[in-house]
């Protein structure tokens, strides 16, 4: 590659160059036959502009609010696990990035910086994404220190009650790395080396049983407001509005949970019920395009 990367694509290429294959392959990966990883990028690209002449653009402004705080764009930093994977500073690097765009970061739960360091490194605003442990202590700790930490919303993944079927984890046989937040709380030993252990620790360690009344559980051990992440389809969309959460995060995982999902923004009409409420969408690589609306809108819904 000629200069400076100027695209996601080239900066992809440099990654693949520069990282072992074992974590190249882990983010770049989807689960399964990877059709809907696919799909994700083949939707977006089949959406093209239909643009409007001698509109005066001079001045433009791109800025929204997400839960009331300002971003510089509707774009957020999804929330990915174990960034020292692919770089000494982790999450701390991400974070600063974030501030420096003046957008909101979403920390993972499996990141391998702390909610703590990553608080004291820059004031971006942060939003702090749970996995549920079966050890529901474990999940509060984490609310906990998110809270106490100056976090300003959770961000509930519902779409791992298994962690997804990732073949090329499974022939590298993932590690799992120092994840900080349970380090001395969750012990991330599995008992067989054969295939992903990333995978084994994630089925033995997260709670499968998680549904729509345990909502109320973690709605009384935070004042947060709580996103919940992973919803694909109309039902489930409304079921959110009904459990009083703040907003919904229309996601497939990157296509790293089940394949054979429809592509993200295909279901973003479906999602979104034929009402303005806060939502927010998954694209190529990070949130991509974000609808808002006010609490009145919100509240006409219930
Ligand atoms: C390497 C990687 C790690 C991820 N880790 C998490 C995670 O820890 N928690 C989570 O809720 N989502 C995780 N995701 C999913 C992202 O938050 C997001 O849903 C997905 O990347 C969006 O799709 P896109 O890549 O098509 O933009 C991860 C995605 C990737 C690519
Ligand atoms: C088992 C979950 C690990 C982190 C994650 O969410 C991902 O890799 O997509």
């Amino acid at each position: 590659m000629e200069g400076e990367p100027v695209n996601v694509n080239e900066f992809q290429e440099l990654a693949r160059q520069a990282l072992p294959k074992m974590y190249y392959d882990f983010f770049s990966g989807g689960a399964e036959d990877q059709y809907t990883l696919k799909e994700n990028l083949e939707a977006f690209r089949r959406i093209t502009f239909r643009p409007r002449i001698l509109v005066d653009v001079s001045r433009i402004n791109l800025s929204t609010t997400v839960l009331g705080y300002k971003i510089s764009a509707p774009i957020m930093v999804a929330p990915t696990g174990m960034h020292k994977l692919a770089h000494p500073e982790g999450e701390i690097a991400t974070a600063r990035a974030a501030a420096a765009s003046n957008t909101i970061m979403v920390l993972s739960s499996v990141s391998s910086c702390t909610i703590e360091e990553v608080a004291s490194s820059c004031n971006a605003i942060r939003f702090f994404q749970l996995y549920v442990h079966k050890n529901r202590d474990v999940a509060a700790q984490l609310v906990q220190r998110a809270e106490r930490n100056g976090y300003k919303a959770i961000v509930l993944t519902v779409d791992t009650p298994m962690p997804g079927r990732r073949e090329a984890d499974i022939k590298n046989k993932m590690i799992v790395p120092p994840l900080k937040n349970i380090e001395g709380i969750v012990s991330t030993e599995v008992d067989n080396d054969e295939g992903s252990i990333l995978e084994s620790f994630a089925k033995r360690a997260l709670d499968a049983s998680l549904c729509w009344r345990d909502i109320g559980w973690l709605r009384s051990i935070t004042n947060l407001p709580i996103l919940i992440k992973g919803v694909l389809t109309r039902e489930d969309a409304i079921k959110a509005t009904e459990v009083g959460v703040a907003g919904i995060v229309v996601s497939n995982h990157g296509a790293r949970q089940l394949d054979y999902t429809p592509a993200t923004i295909t279901v973003l009409e479906e999602a979104s019920c034929g009402c303005r409420w806060f939502m927010l969408l998954e694209g190529k690589f990070l949130c991509s395009l974000m609808e808002e609306c006010g609490e009145e809108q919100m509240s006409s819904r219930h």
